[in-house]
């Protein structure tokens, strides 16, 4: 039988509209709302995380954890011309169906999914992937993760002055050792931005940590 990721996207495959990424993270959204739970940021700190976008202008966007491609397409249709936005997806079956949603929502210029571990993958993107630096990182693996992956980007002189980055599970599953580091170091001015984990009414939290060099 296929699992629950084979699911969400022949729904989506079934029910969404081809080439309109909106209709995709609506039609994402009305599943996991509705049929099964599923770890996408979901609907409303999906909101919180456009405004972010938006208010960033990023030009090079980069996303830890992929899982179905949901925030992908979410942050992609808000992309400018030319923006480009690199995902990191560990686990193949996931890597699989996000590279076919992101084609069904027709975001497939901006967006590319680079399969592996981000242990693996940041240190290539300079030479592999030629990235100077990153205006905008979405952090939303694996919560022990957070922090070292942070203090990679930092070593590897991905962040520059303002490179804004937005963690998301901070309240739950919850990140402590990230949220201390950040909120401690006096590289970084951080914003809460309180919610609920996706799709149920349990407390949650998106932390904004703006690198101030
Ligand atoms: C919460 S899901 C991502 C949800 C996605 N950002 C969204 O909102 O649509 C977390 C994903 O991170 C992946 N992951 C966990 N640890 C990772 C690592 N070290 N490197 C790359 N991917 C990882 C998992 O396989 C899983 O698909
Ligand atoms: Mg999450």
């Amino acid at each position: 039988m296929a699992q629950k990721e084979h699911r969400i996207l022949n729904y989506v495959l079934k029910n969404a509209v081809r080439g309109n990424p909106q209709s995709v993270v609506d039609t994402i959204d009305q599943y996991c709302s509705q049929k099964e739970w599923a770890m996408n940021v979901g609907d409303e700190k999906g909101l919180i995380l456009d405004q972010i976008v938006k208010e960033t202008d990023p030009s090079v966007l980069l996303e830890l954890g992929t899982y179905c491609g949901y925030s992908a397409t979410r942050i992609a249709r808000l992309l400018k011309p030319g923006a480009r936005l690199f995902t990191v997806e560990i686990n193949p079956i996931h890597a699989a169906i996000a590279k076919q949603m992101i084609e069904f929502a027709g975001v497939q210029d901006k967006v590319q999914v680079l399969e592996g571990s981000t242990q693996d993958i940041l240190p290539k993107l300079k030479t592999e992937y030629a990235i100077e630096n990153i205006d905008f990182v979405f952090i939303d693996h694996f919560s022990e993760s957070y922090k070292p992956d942070t203090v990679l980007l930092e070593d590897l002189g991905l962040l520059r002055k303002g490179s804004v980055l937005v963690a998301d599970n901070v309240l739950y599953p919850g990140a402590p050792e990230f949220l201390e580091y950040v909120r401690t170091s006096v590289r970084y001015d951080c914003t809460n931005y309180p919610a609920h984990v996706e799709y149920i009414n349990k407390p949650d939290a998106l932390e904004k940590a703006v690198f101030t060099g």
